[in-house]
């Protein structure tokens, strides 16, 4: 295998891991959360965008999420495209999240499809933090077709690591930063580092 890194195999929490907390800013259960940016393709407002939409659950922990799953989705004729299911999967457990910590990325994100989902369907998501190690926090979700707990569509583990805001300043664009409202000196920092 030469030099392709081994591949790190479990995102399972520990089991004395403890029960997340929400966080003292996230919103009110039953209201909808925040995009993660403008131009996220998972829920942002741009072309492209999935368009998904969340909500805190009556836990204010978890999430549900909506996704319209429309032909410009398809991968087999009539049927969602796989990698749009793992991007919904990846845009609602994010979401997640920040009910409970502030910026994270994903590092690993494991999806089951377990039923074909037609194109003019409604998914809905429920998705949630499990725990949080450190920098580690672990998720989970499911996809329903139709309603919230209706028939199941597919199951979904991620594992996002906390970053802070030199990981966008490091690896990111700083006239991305620019359009999210950041800070002269940010952004000339973001110019700086690249
Ligand atoms: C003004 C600006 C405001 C910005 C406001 C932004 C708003 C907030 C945006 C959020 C947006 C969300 C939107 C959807 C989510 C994306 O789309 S995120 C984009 C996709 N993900 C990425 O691009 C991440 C790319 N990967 C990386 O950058 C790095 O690999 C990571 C994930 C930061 C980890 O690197 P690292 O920090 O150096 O961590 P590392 O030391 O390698 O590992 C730490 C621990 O994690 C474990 N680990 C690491 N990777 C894995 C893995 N794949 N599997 C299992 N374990 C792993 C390691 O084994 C290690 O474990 P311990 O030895 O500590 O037990």
């Amino acid at each position: 295998m030469g030099n392709v890194p081994r591949v790190p195999i479990s995102i399972e929490p520990p089991a004395d891991a403890e029960a997340p907390q929400r966080h003292p800013k996230a919103p009110a259960p039953g209201e909808p959360t925040a995009a993660h940016y403008e131009g996220c393709r998972g829920c942002g407002d741009v072309p492209g965008s999935l368009r998904i939409r969340s909500w805190v659950g009556d836990d204010g922990v978890s999430v549900h999420s909506r996704f319209d799953v429309l032909a410009e989705h398809q991968g087999a004729p009539g049927l969602l495209h796989g990698g749009m299911l793992m991007t919904a999967f990846d845009d609602a457990l994010g979401t997640a999240y920040t009910q409970i910590a502030r910026s994270a990325v994903t590092a690993r994100l494991e999806t089951d499809f377990r039923r074909p989902v037609p194109v003019g369907t409604t998914l809905w998501l429920r998705s949630r933090v499990d725990a949080i190690v450190d920098r580690k926090i672990f998720t989970s979700g499911v996809a329903f077709l139709g309603e919230l707990d209706g028939e199941v569509a597919g199951t979904a583990r991620a594992l996002f690591l906390k970053v802070g805001v030199e990981h966008f300043l490091r690896h990111g664009r700083p006239e991305d930063l620019e359009a999210l409202g950041a800070s002269r000196e940010v952004i000339e920092a973001a110019r700086a580092a690249r």
